[in-house]
């Protein structure tokens, strides 16, 4: 059964109301009670899209006006902080305010993490539209256009107006109903017919698509728009496009038929100053190919620094009819449009391009699809937006770069018309595809359905996370890549070539590249979905390993002065959107990364991690010599000799603001896991004296680990003996967790005893996770013995999301499937459910009130979850009717 069929069975019947303007209890501010009703409700569209069983509710749903109460969390300022960590940071605070003066008010750019103005929490987002690396636009749950990263890496929070879909409904050659699908009531456009009641309309997200049902008070006609990205597994092509499509199902409930319109409004620009700065213009286009006609409007946005233009567009076909309206004013009444439109269903459509605007003058268009529903029958309308920024710089001017889908389509700047008729015609497949690759999971029973909504949902960051995807320019030579070093890496450039180069932020607020350290957790989702944009990332990094930068700089946390890049180690990132990426590594000054303790251990992990899920042997060998360069690098750091690495006394890893000192759970269990990796990949390059190298290291290593760090029931959080050293630390199992995902956990190669793994994670279950919070927030990083967090420092009393999935999959791993689930439950439930931070999942949040770093990376990991569950499932017997799932 389709979905609009689907729909318009579950329909309820009560909600028919005789106004097109009013809403139970309208006005501005709609009551919380009427979104409350529909927000939790067991309202019966909320089980429909897509084809779920009744039972299950595995999207992201939101509803009504959306004025609900939601907790008013902070994020993290000043007066968050105790004063003894604001005195032990007084240095760090001093430095990073001159950084950011010099670098904000000076140099007038952005600063990679802009400590003193964090952007402000909206409980507002919904699912975003585009490919992968090609630029975002995200929309609210309420349908509003309100998020945009059109210049790479470089997020706009703003709501433009203009941006709606209006709808206009027809009987017997007169207009009957006629309003703008948004619950806004703005002081522009207001002759406009706003303010839509929410309380009949639903919204369901369920990456890379999403559903709004709206029913259409008094006219027994539902609309369905679903809208979908081209967000499609191990496809390198048609992920790339900049691309959304709304198809808008109509279901007319009448004993007659009706002729529905959908207009699409666009305004040209992003809602930034840069729309007044003249010179945009407008241009009505038709695009035919293969017999397929597709007709819209090109907004080409003018500017000096990447030029791009905006298509909106809709499909012709026998019985749709698709009308424009080439130029309006956004700011003004709206009149003329709404008059057009109201008159016929239809919209003008002169021909011939707008007059570029004059400064301070914004420009909008529209399009409008019609088609005649037959009474108790049903009509598609489908609606496409584009946007085609093809050439691009970063904030440096240096170079630039050509997206990846300039290789499908032109790189002129003239793209937009060609993309909208693709997306038109490829939808159906692309729809086909993601259904393919969800439907095992959101079918398998046995798993809860908020887990199948975080699954993938959190997906969204993948194209959301300032995603940039690039090509390599054809002329690149072997030495503009490898830097001046050359790293002899045999499939650097066919790699490149074929794939392109992929880069993601840290966070949208901390706009740093490729992470290394964060990107270790979020690598799963890469890995299991594109894994030729994981193998890629990699080479860049081998590349980056290889050469250094000399330099000199301050760090902000110590203090001291050092080179930005040394030779042989992993660095923090590759750069930042405000610079050049890829071309100058570590815009992370924090600290002087050299001299963590992760990062060189973290590039072992994924080579063998990645290796041995795609059996990459080219791969394996060229990452070969880099891995035994960084090991090398970090064998200095076992100052002792004694087979392990220790700790420097200050916050040598990802956690950054968490001091770790000698031998630790985290670092030194990420070691002995690379270290095993390192003599299976020696095995399997049959490279003899390097896996008895690394056997002796691992031998020792282990003996000291279990010597030094367990205490009969968990690994301590370090071996200095401090106060907080007993500390129970969440992430203590990472290597474990890396190590079982590569089935490398038992017999020969077991490096921690099975038994205290196990004891480990319960102990985490039993103290991090039911001990904080009532066990419904998730695990806090650090909690003491006694059963109180770990304040010790800002990041120990934190809960961080990303770190809480890799412990679920842990312990999935290792057999304790049920509190696998309640503890990632919990981090899903106060980030979607209790927070509403649907599509802005943070690095942290504390028991109360704050959060960090909203639309982070690291939460991917929920990925190696769904890895773990299928290498359950592939290993189980399984029974004939339930082949796939978990066993709890
Ligand atoms: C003016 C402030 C609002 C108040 C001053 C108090 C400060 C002394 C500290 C309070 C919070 C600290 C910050 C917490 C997080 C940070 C993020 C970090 O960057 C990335 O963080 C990841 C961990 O979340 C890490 O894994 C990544 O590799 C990092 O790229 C940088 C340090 C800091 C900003 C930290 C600094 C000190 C406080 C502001």
């Amino acid at each position: 059964m389709n979905l609009p069929l689907l729909l318009h069975f579950l329909s309820p019947q009560s909600c028919v109301f005789p106004s097109n303007r009013s809403c139970p209890d309208s006005g501005p501010g709609q009551s919380q009670s009427s979104a409350r009703s529909l927000a939790g409700a067991d309202h019966p569209l909320a089980h429909c899209p897509p084809r779920a069983g009744k039972k299950q509710r595995y999207h992201f749903t939101r509803g009504g006006s959306g004025s609900e109460k939601l907790e008013p969390w902070q994020p993290y300022g000043a007066a968050d902080v105790p004063l003894a960590e604001v005195l032990r940071h007084l240095g760090l605070c001093w430095r990073y305010f001159l950084w950011w003066y010099k670098k904000t008010r000076q140099e007038k750019k952005y600063p990679f993490i802009d400590l003193l103005s964090a952007v402000p929490l909206q409980q507002i987002y919904g699912c975003p539209l585009g490919g992968i690396g090609g630029g975002t636009i995200t929309r609210g749950w309420r349908g509003e256009f309100c998020r945009w990263q059109l210049n790479p890496g470089i997020y706009h929070y703003e709501t433009v107006i203009a941006d709606q879909f209006t709808v206009c409904l027809r009987r017997k050659g007169l207009t009957v109903y006629q309003q703008v699908l948004s619950v806004e009531r703005p002081r522009t456009l207001q002759d406009w017919n706003w303010g839509y009641c929410g309380h009949y309309a639903f919204y369901h997200a369920l990456y890379p698509r999403a559903w709004t049902v709206y029913e259409l008070p008094g006219q027994n006609v539902v609309l369905t728009c679903r809208q979908v990205s081209p967000v499609i597994p191990h496809d390198y092509q048609d992920s790339s496009l900049p691309v959304g499509v709304f198809i808008w199902e109509v279901e007319n409930g009448n004993d007659e038929d009706v002729e529905v319109s959908i207009m699409f409004s666009l305004q040209n620009g992003t809602g930034t100053k840069e729309d007044k700065r003249g010179g945009h213009w407008n241009e009505p286009f038709a695009f035919e190919k293969e017999g397929t006609r597709v007709a819209g409007v090109v907004l080409h946005h003018c500017t000096p620094v990447n030029p791009f233009s905006l298509a909106i567009s809709a499909r012709e076909k026998a019985g749709t009819r698709v009308s424009h309206f080439t130029a309006f004013n956004p700011t003004g009444s709206g009149k003329e449009v709404w008059q057009d439109l109201l008159q016929d269903g239809q919209l003008d459509s002169p021909a011939g391009e707008s007059a570029p605007t004059e400064k301070g003058e914004v420009v909008a268009a529209a399009v409008c699809a019609s088609c005649a529903v037959p009474a108790r029958g049903h009509g598609t309308l489908e609606l496409a937006l584009a946007w085609d920024m093809p050439r691009v710089h970063f904030g440096s001017k240096e170079k630039l770069h050509l997206r990846r889908y300039t290789r499908y389509f032109s790189s002129e700047g003239d793209a937009a018309p060609a993309l909208s008729h693709y997306a038109l015609t490829r939808y159906e497949e692309w729809e086909k595809k993601i259904e393919e690759w969800q439907k095992p999971i959101l079918e398998n029973s046995q798993l809860p359905p908020w887990y199948k909504s975080a699954l993938f949902n959190e997906l969204y960051f993948l194209t959301d996370g300032g995603t940039i995807w690039v090509e390599l320019p054809p002329d690149c030579c072997a030495e503009d890549v490898q830097g001046p070093a050359g790293a002899g890496l045999s499939q650097l450039l066919p790699v490149l070539r074929e794939y392109g180069r992929f880069a993601y932020l840290e966070g949208q607020e901390y706009r740093m590249y490729n992470t290394y350290d964060v990107h270790f957790y979020a690598s799963f989702a890469l890995i299991m979905l594109w894994p030729k944009l994981q193998i890629s990332l990699q080479y860049d990094i081998a590349v980056t390993v290889v050469n250094e930068d000399v330099q000199l700089r301050q760090y902000l946390m110590g203090g001291e002065t050092a080179q930005v890049k040394l030779k042989n180690v992993v660095p923090h990132d590759i750069g930042e959107p405000g610079d050049e990426p890829w071309q100058r590594v570590n815009a992370y000054l924090v600290h002087d990364t050299a001299n963590w303790k992760d990062l060189n251990l973290k590039f072992v992990l994924q080579v063998y991690r990645d290796y041995y899920l795609t059996q990459d042997s080219l791969y394996l060998q060229d990452m070969w010599p880099v891995c035994q360069a960084v090991m090398e690098s970090e064998l200095k750091f076992d100052k002792d000799n004694d087979g392990l690495i220790e700790n420097g006394g200050f916050a040598d890893q990802t956690y950054d603001a968490w001091v770790v000192t000698g031998a630790s759970a985290y670092c030194g269990g990420l070691w002995l896991a690379a270290v095993c990796m390192m003599c299976k990949m020696a095995e399997v390059l049959g490279d003899r004296e390097t896996m008895q190298k690394y056997s002796a290291i691992l031998q020792k290593g282990k003996e000291s680990f279990e010597r030094l760090l367990w205490n009969g029931k968990y690994y301590n959080y370090d071996s200095s003996g401090n106060v907080t050293s007993r500390s129970i630390m969440s992430d203590q199992c990472a290597g474990q967790w890396f190590l079982g995902a590569c089935d490398l956990d038992q017999g020969q190669f077991e490096v921690f005893p099975k038994s205290h793994v196990a004891s480990a994670l319960r102990t985490v279950f039993e103290k991090n996770v039911l001990g904080f919070a009532g066990g419904t927030m998730g695990a806090v990083n650090g909690m003491m013995p006694t059963g109180a967090a770990d304040t010790s420092s800002v990041q120990s009393k934190e809960v961080w999301v990303g770190v809480v999935y890799a412990l679920a999959a842990t312990m999935i791993q290792e057999g304790l499937v049920e509190e696998g689930f309640h503890t990632a439950e919990g981090c899903y439930r106060t980030v979607w459910e209790k927070l509403g931070m649907a599509f802005q999942t943070p690095e942290a949040y504390c028991e109360k009130k704050v959060y960090r770093s909203l639309a982070y990376m690291r939460p991917l990991s929920i990925w190696s979850m769904q890895l773990a569950l299928e290498r359950r499932a592939a290993r189980a017997p399984a029974p004939p009717a339930q082949a796939g799932a978990p066993r709890p």
